[in-house]
């Protein structure tokens, strides 16, 4: 199938670019590269653009002859999207607009949609399943909510096919260590943690022990970039005409905090600095993901359910490329 990855040079659209090209697709990425690595993706499968430009998306589906679209573009840092919602409107909800109108004009008809269990909020009982209700606790969940809802919104209205898939927390490194995680301004968990043990970072912040869960940190369901990317390619080849899906997708199992840097350090083979904190804003003690819909109806299932397999990859990746991809163009 001819695929569009919106956001396709930034950490999981390349994955899931990779992947596809692995298995008989033909995938292009999309992306402004505000966040996206070019060396992530073949050089002839990148098209430099913005999803708010509609026209010059909309030329991108024409002239690739897209049969589907997954729309991975947006920003996606918690804090941020409330220090800055207007960026995250902006991009996330008006950019899904755009997205959708391009796909319109160019009479693309399916998408395949990046969620996330952000959109749950912080009381609804775990594990998380499609029917949990949705109650956005930032600007962040609330702007996935919107772009779902507007997505369900134009299928209804115009014939459109889609899946939704709410991932739980990506992590991990392609297996043979050539491509991983690589951003600006790194807050996630696994590679900060990593960064200490590469001697990068004299030591890793724990946000707060005094959660409910069983050792006072909170937990986590960790998903491999290579699981999320088989779901996506799952995803896009069960789209049929006007059909609608949602899924969560996550592993199934969760990992507090301190769960996680012990398996970084068996990983490393020394042990990790660590120095505990207050709580960060907006965490919610525990996310951990029932993906049995998505089992059931697409035969998913991951290959990484141990923390410790998903870790080596990502040590891998880091060190043997401690600048990662090396300088970041046109960031802006
Ligand atoms: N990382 C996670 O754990 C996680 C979990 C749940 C959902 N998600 C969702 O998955 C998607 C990908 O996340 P990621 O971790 O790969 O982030 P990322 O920042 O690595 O990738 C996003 C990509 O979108 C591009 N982009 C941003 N604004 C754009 C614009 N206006 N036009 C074109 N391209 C633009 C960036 O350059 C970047 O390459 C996001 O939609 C995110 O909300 C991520
Ligand atoms: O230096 C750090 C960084 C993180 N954490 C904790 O580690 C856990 C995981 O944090 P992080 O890796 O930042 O991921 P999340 O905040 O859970 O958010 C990610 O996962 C969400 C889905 O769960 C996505 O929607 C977001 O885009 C993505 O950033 C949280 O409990 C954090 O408090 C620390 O203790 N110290």
């Amino acid at each position: 199938m001819k695929i569009v990855l919106t956001g396709g040079a930034g950490y999981i659209g390349s994955a899931c670019l990779r992947w596809l090209l692995d298995h008989g697709h033909d995938p292009i990425a999309f992306d402004d590269l505000s966040e996206g690595n070019p060396p992530s993706v073949p050089a002839d499968r990148l098209v430099v653009g913005d999803i708010l430009d509609t026209e010059a998306m909309a030329e991108a589906l024409r002239r690739h002859r897209a049969e589907a679209v997954m729309h991975f573009a947006a920003l996606a840092i918690v804090p941020d999207s409330v220090k800055d919602p207007d960026n995250y409107y902006r991009v996330n909800v008006l950019g899904t607009k755009s997205v959708l109108d391009a796909m319109r004009r160019a009479n693309v008809p399916r998408i395949v949609f990046s969620s996330t269990c952000a959109t749950y909020g912080t009381r609804a009982e775990m594990p998380l399943t499609e029917q949990s209700p949705q109650a956005p606790e930032h600007p962040y969940g609330t702007t996935k909510l919107a772009a779902e809802r507007m997505i369900q919104d134009y299928a209804s209205a115009y014939g459109l096919g889609y899946a939704i898939l709410r991932y739980f927390n990506a992590a991990g490194a392609d297996p043979d260590g050539s491509h991983g995680e690589d951003r600006r301004h790194e807050t996630h968990l696994i590679p900060l943690t990593l960064q200490v043990a590469a001697g990068r970072r004299p030591r890793l912040l724990i946000y707060g022990d005094d959660w409910p869960t069983r050792d006072g940190t909170c937990v986590r369901d960790y998903i491999h970039t290579a699981d999320l990317a088989d779901a996506h390619q799952k995803a896009v080849e069960a789209i049929g005409p006007g059909d609608g899906r949602v899924y969560v997708l996550g592993s199934g199992h969760g990992a507090t905090v301190l769960e996680v840097v012990t398996a970084c350090e068996e990983v490393v083979g020394r042990p990790i600095p660590v120095e505990r904190t207050g709580r960060r804003p907006g965490d919610p003690p525990t996310l951990i993901a029932d993906p049995s819909k998505i089992a059931s109806e697409l035969g998913w299932s991951p290959r990484y359910t141990d923390i410790r397999a998903i870790v080596e990859t990502a040590w891998r990746w880091l060190s043997t490329h401690p600048e990662g991809y090396g300088p970041k163009p046109g960031r802006h």
